[in-house]
């Protein structure tokens, strides 16, 4: 997709993202474990066997904060990949305005609305800051980011369409 980028990964893993909307607040949950544990970002995961990638994000949004959205719509696809790790994340980004219930934490995440203006770039995945202002302006676009380690980017690209 990049003709700059020389990947040196072998397989691939695909894994949603979920943005929710109200107004001029993003939802935004603290990973409590695992991958990205201590990370404010949106809510998503693998998409699992036999699923689609809009019924996996619907999943992942619902078990990883109680929200129920008929109306995500994919806004942008971002390849993730660590230096020296085989596998690519391929990061379906999703968002909507449009959805039901209230955020409730989980064993997960513990969601909480920010307003665009005070979005905490410092505690999150340090792509976020390229591509996350992109959505909110509401466009579309791809990237590919290679990371060394959480907390270093080597080579980033952003395209919006
Ligand atoms: N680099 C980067 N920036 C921003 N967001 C992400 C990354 N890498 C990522 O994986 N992500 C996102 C993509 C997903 O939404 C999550 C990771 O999902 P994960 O918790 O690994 O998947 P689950 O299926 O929920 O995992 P388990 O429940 O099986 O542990 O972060």
């Amino acid at each position: 997709m990049y003709s700059g980028v020389v990947r040196s990964t072998t397989s691939r893993k695909v894994l949603t993202l979920v943005i929710i909307r109200k107004g001029s607040d993003i939802l935004l949950g603290m990973k409590k474990r695992g991958f990205g544990a201590g990370k404010w970002n949106g809510f998503g995961g693998k998409v699992e066997p036999g699923e689609t990638i809009l019924e996996a994000a619907k999943r992942e949004l619902q078990e990883e904060c109680h929200l129920r959205s008929d109306s995500l719509r994919e806004v942008g696809l971002i390849e993730f990949e660590f230096k020296g790790d085989p596998v690519l994340e391929e990061t379906h980004v999703l968002t909507s305005d449009v959805f039901e219930g209230e955020p409730k934490e989980t064993e997960e995440m513990r969601p909480q609305w920010f307003s665009i203006d005070n979005i905490p770039y410092h505690q999150m995945w340090l792509g976020d800051k390229y591509w996350l202002p992109l959505l909110i302006q509401g466009e579309q676009f791809k990237g590919y980011f290679l990371f060394e380690g959480e907390e270093k980017i080597l080579n980033y690209e952003l395209k919006t369409s």
